[in-house]
C-alpha cells in the first residue's frame, strides 16, 4: 500500500473549476472519507487519482512516484497506478460465479491455477463469502455483492483502494452491516482507503479523516470528533452533525482555550477557534451547539419555548425556539408539549468565525 499525496489539484470542465487547488496528504493505510453535497466535487477527486482524468494544473503522487503532472508532462494510465476501484453498482459479470468474478483479474494477468486459488481464497476469507465462492451474482444480496467487488479489487494488490459512494444503492439496515464490513476489511488488509460519500453518518463512522468538500474546495480535513467538535467554518458546522450555530456577542476570551459569551440574558462558557482567540476580530463570531451540549433544566435562566418534539427511542429531541429566528435542537428524558417554556442549560461549545472560508 502506498500514501498518496495531492498537491494544488486543479480540474476544469469549460469554466468551472470542478476541483480547485486541492491539496491533500494521505498516510499509507488510512481511511480518509471525502464527503461534501451533491456536485461539490468529490467524484471528480476520485477520478483524477484513478487517473479516469487528467488534472489542469497540480501533481499526484502515489508512494512517493509522480502519477499526474501536466507541468511536468506526466500521465500515467489508469491501469499502470495499481489502484483498486469499488464503484456503487457492483460492476460483476453475471455469467461468472463469485470465485472467478474475483480471480478474474489474475486470470488476465496469466498467473499460475494454483496461485489464483490461493489468493481468491484468502480474498473471500477476508469479506466473508468463502462458502459463496460457487454462487453466481445473482444468488446475492446487494451487500454481499459489494463484498465480492471488494475481494476482486483485494487480489491485485492494489496500492490503495478507491471507493464511489459504494452504499449508496443498499438499504439503511444493509449500509450499518456494510460499515462493519469496511472497517475489518481496512483493519484486516491495513489498505489505505479513500471514500467518496455524501452521508455524513457514514464518514464519521468509518473514517480516521474526513476531508469536507464544498464547490470544489477541502473546507476542513480533521478527524471526525475534531469536525464535529471544532468545525472551521459554517458550512463544516452545518454539514456535519445535528446543531445549530448562533451569533453571539460579547466574547470575552478567556485562558485555556475558553471564552464566554452572551446568549440572551445568559453568560455562557464556550470552547474558542484559536484563530478567533489570537486577537482577530469577533464581530463575526458563532456558537456551535450540538444537541449533546445543551440540557434542559427546568430553573435555568434560559429560557425557550418547544416547536417541536421528536421520540427517538431512549430520549427526545426536542427543538427549542429561544429567539426570534433561533431555534436549538436539544436532547431531554421527557416528552415535551408544543409551545411549553422550558429552562436550558448551556453545557459546552464552539466558537468560531461565521465568515471563515467564505472568501474560497
Ligand atoms: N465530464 C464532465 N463534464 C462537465 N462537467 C462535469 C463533468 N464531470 C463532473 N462535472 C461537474 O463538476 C462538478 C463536480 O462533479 P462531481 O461528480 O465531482 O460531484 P460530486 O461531489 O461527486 O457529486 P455527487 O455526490 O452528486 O456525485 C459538478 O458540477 C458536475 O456537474
Amino acid at each position: 500500500m502506498a500514501d498518496i499525496n495531492l498537491s494544488r489539484i486543479t480540474k476544469c470542465f469549460g469554466d468551472y473549476r470542478a476541483v480547485n487547488q486541492v491539496s491533500l496528504d494521505i498516510a499509507d493505510g488510512e481511511f480518509v472519507a471525502l464527503l461534501g453535497p451533491s456536485g461539490c466535487g468529490k467524484t471528480t477527486l476520485l477520478r483524477l487519482l484513478a487517473g479516469f482524468e487528467e488534472p489542469d494544473h497540480g501533481q499526484i503522487s502515489l508512494g512517493g512516484q509522480i502519477m499526474a503532472s501536466p507541468e511536468n508532462n506526466v500521465m500515467i494510465s489508469p491501469e499502470d497506478r495499481n489502484l483498486g476501484i469499488v464503484f456503487q453498482s457492483y460492476a460483476l459479470w453475471p455469467h461468472m460465479t463469485v470465485a472467478r468474478n474475483v480471480g478474474y483479474p489474475l486470470e488476465v494477468r496469466g498467473l499460475g491455477r494454483a496461485d489464483q486459488d490461493r489468493k481468491i481464497a484468502e480474498a473471500l476469507d477476508i469479506v466473508a463469502l468463502g462458502p459463496y465462492a460457487n454462487r453466481s451474482p445473482s444468488e446475492l444480496s446487494g451487500g454481499q455483492r459489494q463484498r465480492v467487488a471488494l475481494a476482486r479489487c483485494l487480489v491485485m494488490e492494489p496500492r490503495a483502494v478507491l471507493l464511489d459512494e459504494p452504499l449508496a444503492n443498499l438499504d439503511v439496515h444493509l449500509r450499518e452491516t456494510m460499515q462493519q464490513a469496511f472497517l475489518d476489511f481496512h483493519r484486516r488488509t491495513g489498505a489505505t482507503m479513500i471514500y467518496v460519500t455524501h452521508d455524513q453518518s457514514e464518514a464519521m463512522a468509518m473514517a480516521d479523516r474526513i476531508a469536507v468538500m464544498d464547490k470544489g474546495h477541502i473546507r476542513q480535513m480533521a478527524a471526525p470528533e475534531t469536525l464535529y467538535r471544532e468545525p472551521a467554518d459554517l458550512m463544516v458546522a452545518g454539514f456535519v452533525g445535528a446543531g445549530a450555530v448562533l451569533p453571539v456577542q460579547g466574547v470575552t476570551v478567556g485562558s485555556n482555550g475558553n471564552c464566554s459569551v452572551q446568549l440572551g440574558q445568559s453568560s455562557i462558557t464556550a470552547r474558542i477557534c484559536p484563530k478567533l482567540a489570537d486577537g482577530l476580530t469577533t464581530a463575526n463570531a458563532g456558537l456551535c451547539l450540538r444537541p449533546e451540549d445543551v440540557w434542559v433544566i427546568d430553573d435555568a435562566p434560559l429560557r425557550g419555548q418547544v416547536d417541536d418534539c421528536v421520540y427517538l427511542g431512549g430520549r427526545f429531541r426536542l427543538s427549542v425556539r429561544i429567539g426570534a429566528d433561533q431555534t436549538l435542537p436539544v436532547y431531554a428524558n421527557r416528552r415535551a408539549r408544543i409551545g411549553e417554556q422550558v429552562g436550558l442549560q448551556v453545557n459546552d461549545g464552539w466558537v468560531f468565525d461565521r465568515m471563515s472560508g467564505e472568501a474560497a
